[in-house]
């Protein structure tokens, strides 16, 4: 049986996927949202000459000298600009973000200034154009200050604000219909039958499209029924879904029917069985417009797959580079044996040794269905396909988790 290696399987998933389309996200909406286009400045700010302090505009030449007493002639608060001219001698009380008035071309913090009713002497000289802050210090209009890629986060969101924008265009979220399959399988909190299991995967994958900014939509579980099984894909299709995200029933036993029961419905199949582990019967196709990744039944298997396929998936559908879960160096904790023809990816503790490097440390057990080792670790050691024994201290890379 011919198995597709990892880097195939996944330039062929990407391969036809691009950034969703555009919508518009209010302020206390887009944090987190991929941003869509290019957001120009609407205004220069600050847009005019500000004060940076509470104090008096003056103008530099009348207290270069020394000694100067200068006469108060009228307030600028922020808001609320002085409207006439500073003239020889003269001096504005003014606060911070007031625009600066006409003639002035400094600021004497009120900490240098000694006030007497109207007047005013000079403590300390300030320097020409102190505590002014020019326009546009901040930046232009049409001036091009957030660019995509980009996950916003609250310091772009004040720069949007600040720039008069309302509304933020960002690439609609992908949604996601996760449908977990298996007789064996109750929902947690529910009370499990004699041979019954609390499915697991869903709450997994549901979080990590959820992180990766998608939203996720439950389709439940559906028993081992091709009948049961095709209704539940339907809702997946008329709920518009941009990924369908089947949980097990992907390998070859009788019961594994999702293949079947997608191919029945129009299926276009990418590809199926990947030279990996855990996650060898991966199967992803697309239904109409909407990209179907089948995801194997064992839990690590699932997450593991989640991690590699999906997540890159949703980051191309938003518009990122897909490469966030690019792998780093380490040094292995322990001798490992050669591999075989499926790319590894083994559960380890990840610590950073007294030099600084990463080490990685497998698991004794691999078993793809033991969750608590997975929520253990720290990294996934990438072993590539026939990758000849090593040894405690060599380098490996890792995906850190
Ligand atoms: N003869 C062969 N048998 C199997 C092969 C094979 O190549 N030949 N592949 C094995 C591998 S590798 C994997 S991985 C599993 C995956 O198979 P399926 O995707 O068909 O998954 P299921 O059979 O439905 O379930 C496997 C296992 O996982 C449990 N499960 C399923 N869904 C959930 C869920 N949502 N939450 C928690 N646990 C779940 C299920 O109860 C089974 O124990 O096939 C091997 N078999
Ligand atoms: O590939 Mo399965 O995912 O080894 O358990």
């Amino acid at each position: 049986m011919s198995l597709m290696p990892v880097a195939e399987a996944l330039e062929k998933l990407l391969s036809d996927v691009d950034a969703l389309d555009t919508e518009f996200a209010g302020l206390d909406q887009a944090n987190g949202r991929a941003l869509a286009e290019n957001l120009l400045s609407r205004r220069t700010q600050p847009p005019f000459a500000a004060s940076a302090m509470d104090g008096y505009a003056i103008r530099h030449l009348d207290v270069a000298g020394g000694g100067a007493q200068l006469e108060v002639i009228g307030e600028a608060p922020a808001g609320h600009g002085y409207t006439g001219s500073v003239g020889i001698g003269q001096a504005v009380r003014i606060f911070t973000g007031a625009p600066l008035p006409d003639g002035a071309d400094t600021i004497l913090i009120q900490e240098n200034a000694n006030r007497q009713e109207s007047r005013i002497s000079v403590l300390e000289i300030p320097d020409k154009g102190a505590f002014v802050r020019p326009a546009g210090l901040d930046f232009q209009k049409d001036q091009v200050l957030l660019t995509p890629p980009l996950k916003l986060t609250y310091r772009h969101l004040a720069l949007a604000a600040a720039m008069n924008y309302p509304l933020i265009p960002v690439v609609r979220r992908p949604k996601v219909a996760i449908l977990a399959t298996g007789d064996e399988l109750v929902r947690p909190g529910d009370e499990p039958g004699p041979d019954q299991i609390i499915a697991s995967n869903h709450a997994g994958i549901a979080a990590m499209v959820e992180d990766c900014g998608g939203i996720s939509l439950d389709l439940g579980i559906s028993p081992d029924d091709p009948v049961e099984l095709a209704g539940h894909v339907r809702r997946a299709i008329t709920a518009r879904a941009d990924i369908l995200v089947t949980l097990g029933g992907a390998s070859v036993g009788d019961h594994d029917l999702v293949q079947e029961v997608l191919g029945r419905q129009g299926m276009d199949l990418a590809f199926w069985r990947i030279a990996m582990r855990p996650g060898k019967p991966l199967m992803a196709g697309k239904l109409g417009t909407t990209k179907v990744l089948g995801l194997p039944g064992n839990p690590v298997s699932s997450l593991v797959c989640g991690l590699l396929f999906l997540k890159p998936l949703l980051q191309k559908m938003l518009g990122y580079s897909a490469d966030t879960t690019a792998p780093k160096q380490a040094i292995l904790g322990q001798d490992i044996p050669e591999n075989d023809r499926r790319q590894d990816y083994i559960r380890a503790t990840l610590h950073e040794d007294p030099d600084g490097r990463l080490v990685a440390t497998p698991f004794t057990k691999q078993d793809s269905s033991m969750l608590a080792l997975l929520a253990k670790s720290g990294a996934l050691i990438i072993r590539p396909p026939h990758a000849p024994a090593q040894s405690a201290g060599s380098g490996t890379e890792v995906l850190v988790l």
